[in-house]
């Protein structure tokens, strides 16, 4: 017998946070799937399941059981690897445990049992990277990076999210963050000493930190959004008359036939959208009803369509065939001139000829080379989201009024702002109520 525990495992007294789990690992059919276990009570179940707890970070083969009600030896429910990290040297910062599970459903839904049991509950989206937040393991801003890696299609933006979630956007805002205190603490002596004989350096000296600061900032937010482009994706929207090949152009460069094509002009009404990835970033490219006044107005709608499209696209790829050059193109247009196998292209223009293939590799390196432009290259940690857009010009609006006004107390208090709109970028100041917001992006098991 053993003695009748009055808390179960998994859930403490005096309000601890319960012990979370879910897999780690996706849905559909695979050998393996991860059971993350996080919390105070986490020994205590994994001593239910194992009969005892492995030696910390090292995998083993244990048995997971299911104990009955009367504290007998239960009912097998797995043969797996099984990792035990005592915190604070785990991920969240807390007693957690991994099982390795064999990925049957019934497997999972047995130990997911098992683990209810025991007093633990369901984690929510994001939760296990909230703890490790909430233990200081990671900033908002890292927590963010990690979402981001999760959702990497390319290269160039896992390359960007894992360079976010180590921390190089938190260096610049950490070292924003301390220059501002430091000024904010000079100003604060300015005004509690005004009748002591401070030099009058200081207050040169942190006029023109706050000058600095506010230069820098609005430097870093004219960077033509790439790193925020680069983690959403670029819309490039094909555009023309009718009949002169985009949605054969739209076809040739996604390699497959997505759209249809026809000789009878006015084939194409609503925007066809095909996923591919230019010069390391995720394109979405939109083939669009070519441009014309129609009494059709079926097709009158795929014109504005069209024309929505345009207005929303990162880049407008605009094709016409024959010798004379279009009128009316946007001014960051890529212009194309399709069907060189019948008609040459206009002296200086990207000629190609989606029948018979010449010039494509020219217009693929011309694509490509844009989204390289639009996304990449600017600053070595940029900005990545609209909500690090949006805190910095606050910041940077609050530094501004601080350099503009003489009065002390205003000044102060200008800064005071900046520095809590600062403290909001990387989590350090209240920010309970965007904690919903920031990690119920995640995925479950994150
Ligand atoms: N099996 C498994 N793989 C994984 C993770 C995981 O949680 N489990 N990760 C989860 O996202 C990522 C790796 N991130 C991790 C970050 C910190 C620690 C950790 O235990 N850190 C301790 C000890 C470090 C050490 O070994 O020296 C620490 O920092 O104190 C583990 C995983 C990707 N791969
Ligand atoms: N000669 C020649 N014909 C082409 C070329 N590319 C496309 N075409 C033909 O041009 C016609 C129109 O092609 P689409 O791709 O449907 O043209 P579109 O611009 O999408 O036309 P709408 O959707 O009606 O606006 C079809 O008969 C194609 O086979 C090319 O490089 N050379
Ligand atoms: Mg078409």
């Amino acid at each position: 017998m053993t003695a009748a525990t009055e808390v179960p495992a998994g859930r403490h007294g005096d309000g601890a946070a319960p012990v979370i789990f879910a897999l780690a690992t996706g849905a559909g059919r695979a050998a393996i799937a991860v059971m993350r276990i996080s919390g105070a009570g986490s020994d205590a179940i994994l001593r239910s399941l194992c009969g005892g707890l492995p030696e910390p970070r090292r995998a083993s083969l244990r048995g997971i059981w299911r104990r009955d009600a009367d504290g007998g030896q239960g009912v097998l429910l797995d043969r797996a690897v099984v990792l035990w990290f005592p915190g604070p040297n785990s991920y969240t910062g807390e007693d957690s445990a991994e099982l390795h599970l064999h990925a049957g459903p019934a497997v999972i839904s047995g130990v997911a049992d098992a683990l209810v049991a025991l007093g633990a509950r369901p984690a929510e989206p994001g939760e296990f990277t909230r703890r490790a937040f909430a233990s200081g393991r990671l900033d908002l801003v890292q927590a963010e990076g990690i979402a981001d890696l999760i959702d990497a299609e390319t290269e160039a933006q896992r390359r960007q999210a894992l360079a976010q979630a180590d921390g190089a956007q938190s260096r610049l805002y950490e070292d924003w963050a301390a220059r501002l205190r430091t000024a904010l603490a000079h100003q604060e002596a300015l005004i509690d000493f005004p009748d002591e004989d401070l030099p009058p350096e200081v207050e040169d000296e942190l006029l023109g930190t706050i000058a600095g600061l506010r230069d820098e900032m609005q430097a870093y937010l004219d960077d033509g959004s790439q790193g925020e482009r680069l983690r959403r994706g670029l819309v490039f929207a094909i555009v023309g008359e009718p009949n002169v090949g985009k949605s054969s152009l739209l076809n040739a460069l996604a390699q497959r036939d997505a759209a249809i094509v026809s000789s009878r002009a006015g084939t194409t009404r609503d925007a066809i959208e095909v996923r591919v990835v230019l010069g390391d970033a995720p394109v979405t490219l939109v083939d669009t009803a070519g441009l014309r006044e129609t009494e059709d107005e079926i097709e009158a709608e795929g014109v504005r369509r069209a024309l929505f499209h345009v207005k929303q696209a990162d880049c407008v790829i605009h094709v016409f065939s024959g010798a004379a050059v279009p009128d009316k193109v946007g001014p960051d247009s890529i212009m194309v001139c399709n069907k060189i196998d019948e008609v040459a292209a206009p002296p200086g223009i990207t000629g190609i000829s989606v029948r018979s293939g010449e010039g494509m590799e020219t217009l693929r390196d011309v694509l490509a080379q844009r989204a390289r432009d639009l996304t990449q290259g600017r600053a070595a940690a940029p900005l990545t989201r609209a909500r690090h857009r949006a805190a910095i010009e606050e910041t940077a609006r609050h530094l501004a009024r601080a350099a503009d006004d003489a009065w002390p107390e205003v000044r102060g208090e200008e800064m005071r702002l900046a520095m809590r709109a600062l403290g909001r970028l990387t989590g350090a100041v209240d920010v309970e109520a965007l904690l919903d917001t920031v990690f119920g992006q995640f995925c479950i098991g994150k």
